[in-house]
């Protein structure tokens, strides 16, 4: 199976959680995205929902496929959030932010009652790091605050380049709150709640891509069939 195939067999699978009448928060990324047009199926078929979307991009495929959308400030409280990863651990401790969402899913996860992450096996890692970590912040004094940032990962214990995520044409990427990211090649992350709680105190940091104590479970899929982690019921 192809890496695509296992992102909908995972998919799929969280799709089962769904019951009728759950507020739902949607994730962002190419898991995800499948598992927003499996539900818009449902939703096609009379599944009743009503959901909270991560980024502009889910937004707009979710409207495009039906699916009801609220906000946060409508529906403050979410029964499920289904979501990708970067990377996850056996804790259950995630890298979330390639696609540059990790704002609003953090805010989304932590406003639900349960978050499952969905993914292809290849995100499960030993120890977070590889991939690196996004790290969002605001424009404003950016040199500045990428000092204060290196001095907290090295005081933390970990190091690795810094370095300012930009779009294929060079320009800058903004996030859809406005802001740029860069992104921490690390390498290793020995200690992330460490590394959270050093990121979290940087004047200009608006948000991390650590997802730590957020998600109840993950599921995995391999061409072996699909990996439990934790509690995904
Ligand atoms: O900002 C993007 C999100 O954190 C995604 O959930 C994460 O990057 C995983 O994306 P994908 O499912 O495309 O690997």
């Amino acid at each position: 199976m192809s890496p695509d195939d296992l992102k909908k067999l995972a998919a799929a699978r969280a799709l089962e959680l769904v019951r009728p009448g759950m507020r739902l928060g949607l994730g962002t990324g190419s898991t995800a995205k499948h598992f927003v047009d499996l539900l818009g199926a449902r939703v096609a078929a009379g599944l009743d929902v009503l959901c909270v979307a991560t980024s502009e991009v889910t937004q707009a495929q979710a409207e495009s496929l039906g699916i009801p959308m609220s906000t946060l400030d409508e529906t403050p409280e979410l029964d499920l959030t289904v979501d990708g990863a970067d990377e996850v651990d056996p804790q259950l401790r995630l890298i979330k932010g390639a696609g540059a969402a990790l704002l609003r899913e953090k805010i989304v996860a932590a406003a639900s009652k349960r978050m499952v992450v969905i993914a292809d096996d290849s995100k499960l890692v030993a120890e977070l790091g590889r991939f690196p970590l996004p790290i969002e912040v605001v424009p404003f004094g950016l040199e500045a605050t990428r000092r204060a940032m290196a001095a907290a990962i090295t005081a933390s214990g970990a190091a690795g380049e810094l370095r300012l995520r930009k779009r294929p044409d060079g320009t800058v990427l903004l996030t859809d709150g406005g802001h740029y990211i860069l992104d921490a090649h690390l390498g290793r992350i020995a200690n992330p709640e460490l590394l959270g709680a050093a990121l979290n105190v940087v004047p200009g940091v608006v948000e991390h891509g650590l997802f730590l104590g957020l998600a109840a479970g993950a599921i995995l899929a391999s061409g072996d069939g699909l990996k439990i982690l934790g509690a995904i019921e």
